[in-house]
């Protein structure tokens, strides 16, 4: 028996601080897309990432300023322009406040009421979930799928027992092409002029130039958003 139902669209979601953009973010996003058949994915660069700003043990980071969340949603722009199903949503970067995923799923399912909400996150960012604000209300808003890190492993001991307290069938993880590509280092490298060149996408590269980024971070005392 047929059904005439149309298929639930599939988007994925890709949040990051994007501090840049990077190849490592684009090759996550594109990967998933592929082998979770998605329609669409979605960036969604952090309005103020609490974490990353207050530095936590849960993180493990220091505190740290951000980029005006202007630059990083333009960088985010330039990087994903020229693939026909990668889009850049500003709904954290317009909230108030503190940045949290359950925010940013509730928005989205407000104005994608239809589709299946995937969630893409890197290893290292799985194994601070369960200190995300509300942690166990994002998954009746979407499907995670966590993706393979170089640095981090993705199926470690300690990481199947805390993820273990997740319901079931909700998070999915993959392994994806490895590419050992931070933020943290492209910053450290535009800051001491060393090239990102080919780490970050080229209009990234020329972005980042123009705008003078990164370079003496604490004359500019740039704080996000
Ligand atoms: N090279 C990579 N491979 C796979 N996933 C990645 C990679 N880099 C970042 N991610 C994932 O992308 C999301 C957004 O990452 P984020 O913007 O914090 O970049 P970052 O490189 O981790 O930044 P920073 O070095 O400033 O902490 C997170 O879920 C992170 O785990
Ligand atoms: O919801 C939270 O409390 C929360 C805490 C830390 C990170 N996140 C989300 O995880 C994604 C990656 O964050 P980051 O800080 O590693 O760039 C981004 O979408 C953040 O909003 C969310």
């Amino acid at each position: 028996m047929s059904s005439d139902r149309p298929r639930v669209r599939r988007i994925g979601v890709m949040g990051g601080t994007f501090d840049p953009i990077h190849n490592g973010h684009l090759v996550a996003a594109s990967e998933v897309a592929y082998r979770c058949k998605l329609d669409e994915v979605i960036f969604v660069p952090t309005g103020q990432p609490w974490q990353k700003m207050s530095g936590t043990e849960a993180s493990g980071t220091a505190p740290r300023s951000v980029s005006p969340a202007e630059d990083r949603y333009l960088m985010t722009v330039i990087a994903t322009a020229s693939n026909p199903r990668f889009s850049v949503s500003r709904v954290d970067i317009e909230r108030e406040g503190a940045t949290y995923t359950v925010d940013t799923l509730r928005d989205l399912r407000a104005i994608l009421p239809d589709a299946q909400l995937y969630f893409i996150t890197g290893a290292d960012a799985l194994e601070s979930i369960l200190s995300w604000q509300h942690w166990e209300e994002l998954f009746a808003l979407a499907k995670f799928v966590g993706v393979s890190r170089p640095g981090y492993e993705l199926h470690a001991e300690h990481l199947a027992d805390h993820l273990a307290k997740l319901p079931a069938d909700t998070l999915q993880t993959l392994e994806i092409p490895a590419l050992a590509i931070s933020s943290t280092d492209c910053r450290e490298r535009a800051a001491t002029g060393r090239p990102v060149w080919y780490l970050v996408p080229d209009g990234v590269v020329q972005y980042i130039a123009k705008r003078r980024l990164y370079r003496a971070r604490a004359s500019r005392g740039v704080s996000a958003p």
